[in-house]
């Protein structure tokens, strides 16, 4: 064995001698495959194939590949799409090329990496049960772990073999007409509806870690360290409501979010403290479209104001109810309900613009700043977000089936930066465009991140993920500079990139200086954690996992102090 001395790496050696995973074929594949490039690791209560359960201190070997396991796609698709092979992992990783001494701490990513129970298979990227990834950084050395999150909703599917809450499309089968009546009953209490955090991941102002999705009840506090998963996140508060954006705006000093009212169209504007459970209200927006309101998975912020986005993708009534999913799940297109974008005073909750806009869909907004003319008056807010040119497709793209069927056709739809305009002046009309040339991305664009410091202020750099054709999925990673309108690309073949996350260096000056972290599936069933240059945007470093994880959505940076 290729294994140098290093007490973690002494950990290793033991655990060979301990394994009780997989045979000895699984084993040798396992080795060959990593002798270079992994340290060492622990496998800590793999779910479906250690039937010991390891105590934490306890040394095991890495589980064996997916196509051994029992419940997983018998290693046929890509490894992105592929079900996380066992419930916890963490290690010592073997660094090629060199982290920054500076990067001190913890980047989490939270994703769906777990996309069956026992034989079913789910059916949409955002249904899989929440599978954290840690990656710790600390004196160029990097420590790496994963584990799911113990949801109400994944404990239940694996006591029972099956879903037992709504999840994005699945919705639990009722065994007949009453349990269907209870159902529904449920459905309006919000009990039926899971609390499976598979979204993102923030860190509050007082340290608390929480991971997030679209349902309040899925907020669920974590430990940075451990990736244990703590408890609910309960909100104090009266609030009610089932269902909130899934991206808050996270500093230091607050949390806002906004809550979507299905029965008068419209959304409350919240607002909460560091070391409080309790929102407060800052005020409301009434939809101008629509019987519901339109979906708001993120919203952007500026120095002054909160937007509001009402989009013309709205949540349906008769969708949420439905068993079967529909083409756009709990979603319906209105175009003729139009689209606006609203502007809130952050502390009077006044609403200083409400505008139409054309069409748009997007998931996530990417910054928002104000625009001042020459003697300094804010006459304009620009809110630039990934948009997928009012074409509600992209939803039906992210099926499994779809991402796991890619065939060289080129079928990823066309996306861009969209750059909206709001004016302040009481112009009824505000203006959406391309803030550069799609081709410079190859029209691909999503999962965006921008230095934390320019929240809400004029900035200039965003990192994506963007598209090298033919593909059927953001295959890239870009840095986008929004005044040269140009973009860099970093693309190998076969990869599927995770959202790059940019974590500024303490101290600069520059908003590019810092790096970004991606975390790669390969195409060869692999995968690694990749440290770019936030400036030049070439590799600094890698390092690779014992086994391929899946693809992963939102990420958050826990320093350390
Ligand atoms: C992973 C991701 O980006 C989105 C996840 C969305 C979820 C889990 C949405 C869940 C919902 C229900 C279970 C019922 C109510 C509507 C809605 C919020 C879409
Ligand atoms: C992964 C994704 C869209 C990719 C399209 O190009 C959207 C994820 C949304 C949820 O966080
Ligand atoms: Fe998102």
């Amino acid at each position: 064995m290729a294994f140098i001395a290093s007490p973690t790496l002494m950990r290793s050696s033991i655990s060979w001698q301990n394994m009780v995973v997989c045979d000895n074929s699984c084993r040798d594949k396992f080795l060959f495959r990593n002798k270079d490039i992994y340290k060492g690791g622990r496998n800590l209560q793999n779910h479906s194939t250690v039937a010991n359960v390891a105590s934490p201190s306890h040394v095991i070997a890495p589980p064996p590949p997916p196509e051994k396991l029992p419940g997983t796609t018998g290693g046929k698709h890509h490894v992105a799409w592929t079900s996380v092979p066992q419930e916890r992992w963490e290690g010592e990783l073997l660094v090629q090329g060199h982290i920054p001494l500076w990067l001190k701490g913890t980047y989490i990513r939270n994703g769906p990496g777990m996309w069956n129970i026992g034989d079913y298979n789910f059916r949409h990227l955002f249904d899989g049960y929440a599978t954290l990834v840690g990656l710790h950084f600390e004196d160029g050395q990097l420590t790496a772990g994963h584990r799911q999150i113990e949801s109400q909703a994944y404990q239940a599917a694996k006591k029972n073999q099956k879903i037992c809450y709504r999840e994005f499309s699945e919705v639990p089968k009722a065994e007949n007409f009453l349990a269907y009546v209870g159902e529904l009953a449920s459905l309006f209490s919000g009990s039926s509806l899971t609390d499976n955090a598979n979204t993102g991941v923030v860190k509050l102002g007082d340290g608390r870690v929480v991971c997030l999705t679209e349902t309040q009840k899925g907020s669920i506090v974590i430990d940075p360290e451990t990736l244990e998963t703590i408890g609910k996140f309960e909100y104090s508060d009266s609030l009610g409501g089932l269902i909130h954006s899934a991206h808050p705006i996270v500093t230091d000093k607050e949390f806002l979010t906004l809550i979507p009212d299905l029965v008068k169209p419209g959304y409350l504007v919240v607002r909460m403290e560091p070391g409080s459970n309790e929102r407060n209200v800052i005020g409301r927006v009434d939809c101008r479209g629509g019987s519901s309101p339109g979906w708001v998975h993120s919203f952007p912020v500026t120095q002054h104001y909160v937007i509001v986005p009402e989009m013309p993708l709205r949540y349906c009534a008769q969708n949420l109810l439905r068993a079967e999913p529909t083409p756009l799940y709990k979603f319906q297109w209105h175009p003729e309900s139009k689209a606006f974008m609203h502007v809130m005073c952050k502390t009077s909750g006044k609403i200083v613009a409400s505008v139409e806009v054309p069409l748009f869909v997007t998931f996530h907004f990417i910054n928002a700043y104000e625009e001042e003319d020459e003697d300094g008056r804010v006459t304009a807010v620009i809110a630039d977000c990934c948009e997928h040119n009012s074409n509600t497709g992209i939803l039906d793209k992210l099926r499994l089936q779809n991402l796991r069927s890619f065939n060289g056709k080129d079928v990823l739809p066309d996306a861009k930066v969209g750059r909206f305009r709001i004016p302040l002046d009481g112009s009824p009309y505000g203006t959406l465009e391309a803030a550069l040339d799609p081709n410079e991305h190859g029209r691909g664009m999503d999962m965006c991140s921008i230095n934390p410091n320019y929240l809400g202020m004029k900035y200039r750099y965003t990192y994506a993920c963007g598209a090298q054709r033919p593909c059927n999925f953001p295959n890239t990673l870009t840095k986008i500079d929004l005044e040269l309108k140009r973009a860099k690309n970093w693309y190998e073949e076969g990869a599927v990139p995770s959202e790059p996350f940019f974590v500024p260096r303490p101290g600069a000056t520059e908003e590019d200086d810092g790096v970004v972290i991606s975390i790669i599936s390969e195409k060869n069933g692999e995968g690694y954690a990749l440290v770019l240059d936030g400036s030049t945007f070439e590799e600094v470093a890698r390092a690779k996992f014992p086994y391929g994880l899946p693809y992963g959505l939102h990420g958050c940076w826990v320093p350390k102090q």
